[in-house]
């Protein structure tokens, strides 16, 4: 059975190099002219799917419509979590990726960008940028709502809500796509793949090209691989 996993198009900030996490940017048009593309590669390849899955983020759920929409499949359930949600990047919502290098190295930022279990400084409780300031995380009990996370803690609400929701679907036959973030799906993956706190430091998932998960009967992934258009340099 195959799963295919998809990372939004470029969006605004992607362009402008800020830390985006949960801040809820739209894409640019190249972001969108990527999603539709990965919507023609997986029609021409073939796919078809049954059921999809999305973060609360305006990206990820955008990149989803035009994936469907090029499939003409824009009729499927769609299920919303913020647990799909972009890892939340604390205080460094907003900033400049180079120049906060500038200011506190590359390794530091390397270390917030990548690593397993460093979290970005933590947002106070009053920040505007804090979810319970939001309205799309009400639902949140007090104990979930981030302030700032690893891959480690992203891991924590991402692979329960796999194992939740959507592995019941999988060992259902159902044929599943996941739009979702760079972290949310590093977290994905790391689980599937197995790949260890120290290897994850190195794996980065582009933007707007479906990867191809086929798992065998206990849902173990057999292989993977990316669907790029021929011509494509994407
Ligand atoms: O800013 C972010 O939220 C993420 C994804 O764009 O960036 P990074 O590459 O640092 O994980």
């Amino acid at each position: 059975m195959k799963l295919v996993l998809i990372r939004h198009g470029q969006s605004d900030w992607n362009l402008e190099n800020r830390f985006t996490g949960w801040t809820d940017v739209d894409l640019t048009e190249k972001g969108a002219d990527d999603a539709k593309q990965a919507g023609r590669i997986l029609k021409q390849n073939g796919y078809t799917f049954d059921m999809a899955y999305t973060s609360y983020l305006k990206r990820a759920i955008k990149t989803l419509y035009y994936v469907l929409d090029e499939m003409d499949e824009l009729w499927l359930p769609v299920h919303k979590s913020w647990k799909l949600n972009e890892r939340h990047y604390g205080a460094l919502q907003g900033l400049d990726k180079a120049k906060t290098a500038e200011e506190h190295g590359e390794e530091q930022v390397h270390q917030w960008r990548r690593s397993f279990d460093v979290a970005p400084p933590l947002l106070e409780t009053s920040d505007e940028r804090f979810p319970a300031n939001d309205r799309k995380y009400s639902e949140l009990s007090k104990d979930e709502l981030p302030a700032g996370e690893s891959l480690k803690g992203t891991i924590e609400r991402v692979i329960p809500y796999w194992h939740e929701t959507i592995v019941p679907e999988l060992e259902n036959d159902q044929k599943i796509v996941i739009a979702a973030h760079g972290n949310s799906l590093r977290a994905l993956v790391k689980y599937l793949d197995n790949i260890s706190d120290q290897d994850i430091t190195d794996v980065n998932i582009p933007t707007g090209v479906p990867l191809v998960y086929e798992l065998d009967n206990d849902l173990n992934p057999v292989t993977s691989y990316y669907l790029r258009d021929e011509e494509s340099s994407n």
